[in-house]
C-alpha cells in the first residue's frame, strides 16, 4: 500500500470506529481485525502503519470527531508527511479543502473535566492517554519471583508489589513458555494493588462479585494458596466462561463460578449471607482510569451513561453488604477517576449503612482521597483507580 492508501484506509476505519462508538458497536480492535481479514493485499507493515494512524488519531481527539477524515486531518496538522498524503492519488484521500472540519486536539471530553477528582490536574489528564506499560504478576500457585526473573531477565520489579514485574514495551509475552504454562499473568500494577488490599488468607470464604474474566480472582486465588472458598460471580456468561481456562492454566481449579441473573443477584447469593470474609466489588464503571488502554471508550461515555453506572454501583454495593460477616471486609474498586463513582459512592454507602466504617488507609501507593485512595497513571504508574476498604462492625 502507498502511504496515501494507508491514510485512506485509516480514514475508512476511523469512520467505522466513530459509528461504533456512537451506536454501541464493536471495539476498535475488532473493527481493525475485521477490516484486514477482507483485505489480504495488506502486508504486516501496512497493517501496523494503518493501526498506528487509527490509534494516534483516536488518542488525539478527546471528543468524538464528526468523521474519520476530520480525525485524520487533525493528526495531519501535527505530521507534515501525513498531510502530504492528502494528494488525490487513486487510492488516497482527496486534497485538503479550505475550512474543512478538523478534530480538536484535547486528551479528554470537556464534559468529564468537572466530574474528575480535583487531584487529576491538567498534567494528570494528559497522562491518562499515555501508552500503558505491560505488567505481569508472578503466579505464586506455580512459580516464584526468581523463576519469573530468570524467564524475563529484562523485566523490572515494581516497588511495593512483591509479585509484579514490568516488561519492556512491545514484549511478545504470548510467545513465552512461562506465560503459556501459567507461571505469570498479565495484570496492571493497579489491579495487583486492589487484590493485595483485600488481604485474603488461605481458608477464607471470598466472593469476587464482579469477577468478569477473573483477572483479580486469579490474584486472590494465589493469595489464598488454593485453599478456602473463592466464588467468581458475574452477570455476563461470556466473561465468566473466559475464566475457566485461565484458572486451569493458573492451577487455580478451586475457583467456583456463579452466573448471576441481573436484577436478581441477591437470590443466587443468599447462602453466603453474613458468612463471607471478604467481598470484592470491582464494579462496572466509566473506565476513565483505563482510557490509555481503550482510548475510544472516551467517545462512548455520555453523562447519562455515567449517571446510570453510578446508580448500578450503588445497587451492587447494597447487594454485597449483607454477604459480609461481622468484622469482615468489603473492598470497593473502580477503574474510574470521577468522584461520583469513587469518593462520592463510598460516602453515600456509609450514609446508607450505619453499621459500616471505612478502614484507615496506609500511604502509599496512591493518594488518600475521601474514605479511600486514588491511583493514577502519572502519580503511581498504574491504571487509574479509586479503591476503599470497608468493614462491617
Ligand atoms: C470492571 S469489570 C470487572 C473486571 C474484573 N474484576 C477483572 O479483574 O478482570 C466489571 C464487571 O462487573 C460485571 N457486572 C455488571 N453488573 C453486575 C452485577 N449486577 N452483578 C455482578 N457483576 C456485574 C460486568 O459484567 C463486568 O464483568
Amino acid at each position: 500500500m502507498t502511504p496515501a492508501a494507508r491514510a485512506q484506509a485509516a480514514i475508512d476505519l476511523l469512520d467505522e470506529v466513530i459509528g461504533a462508538a456512537r451506536d454501541g458497536g464493536p471495539a476498535a480492535d475488532t473493527l481493525i481485525a475485521r477490516y484486514f481479514k477482507t483485505r489480504r493485499y495488506a502486508g504486516s507493515k501496512d497493517r501496523k502503519a494503518v493501526r498506528d494512524l487509527v490509534y494516534d488519531a483516536i488518542r488525539r481527539a478527546g471528543e468524538r470527531p464528526e468523521s474519520g477524515r476530520s480525525a485524520l486531518l487533525g493528526l495531519a496538522r501535527d505530521q507534515p508527511d501525513l498531510a502530504a498524503c492528502f494528494d488525490g492519488s487513486p487510492h488516497g484521500p482527496a486534497p485538503i479543502a479550505d475550512n474543512e472540519p478538523v478534530a480538536e486536539a484535547r486528551p479528554l471530553p470537556k464534559w468529564i473535566l468537572p466530574r474528575l477528582a480535583p487531584l487529576i490536574d491538567r498534567a494528570e489528564q494528559a497522562a491518562l492517554l499515555d501508552r500503558a506499560p505491560l505488567d505481569i504478576r508472578v503466579n505464586r500457585l506455580k512459580a516464584t519471583m526468581d523463576m519469573a526473573r530468570a524467564a524475563f531477565p529484562d523485566a523490572m520489579p515494581i516497588e511495593g508489589l512483591p509479585d509484579a514485574l514490568r516488561l519492556p514495551e512491545g514484549f511478545p509475552l504470548d510467545r513465552s513458555d512461562a506465560w503459556d504454562q501459567g507461571l505469570v499473568e498479565v495484570q496492571d500494577a493497579g489491579s495487583q494493588i486492589i487484590a493485595a488490599i483485600c488481604e485474603v488468607q488461605p481458608g477464607m470464604t471470598v466472593i469476587d462479585l464482579c469477577a468478569g474474566a477473573g483477572g483479580k480472582t486469579l490474584a486472590l486465588a494465589a493469595d489464598m494458596a488454593g485453599q478456602g472458598v473463592l466464588i467468581a460471580a458475574d452477570t455476563v456468561r461470556s466473561r465468566l466462561q473466559r475464566l475457566a481456562p485461565r484458572a486451569e492454566r493458573a492451577g487455580a481449579g478451586f475457583i467456583q463460578t456463579l452466573l448471576l441473573d441481573p436484577g436478581r443477584e441477591a437470590s443466587a447469593l443468599g447462602n453466603h449471607e453474613g458468612k463471607t470474609d471478604v467481598v470484592l466489588v470491582d464494579a462496572p464503571c466509566s473506565g476513565t482510569g483505563t482510557w490509555r488502554r481503550n482510548p475510544e471508550a472516551r467517545w462512548r461515555l455520555t453523562p447519562d451513561r455515567l449517571a446510570r453506572l453510578v446508580q448500578e454501583q450503588a445497587r451492587i454495593l447494597d447487594i454485597a453488604a449483607p454477604l459480609v460477616r461481622d468484622g469482615g471486609r468489603l473492598v470497593y474498586a473502580v477503574c474510574a477517576l470521577t468522584d461520583a463513582e469513587g469518593r462520592g459512592q463510598v460516602d453515600a454507602f456509609l450514609a446508607r449503612h450505619p453499621g459500616w466504617r471505612a478502614m484507615p488507609q496506609a500511604t502509599p501507593p496512591g493518594r488518600l482521597w475521601g474514605h479511600g485512595r486514588l491511583l493514577s497513571p502519572r502519580h503511581d504508574g498504574t491504571d487509574g483507580f479509586f479503591l476503599a476498604v470497608l468493614e462491617k462492625s
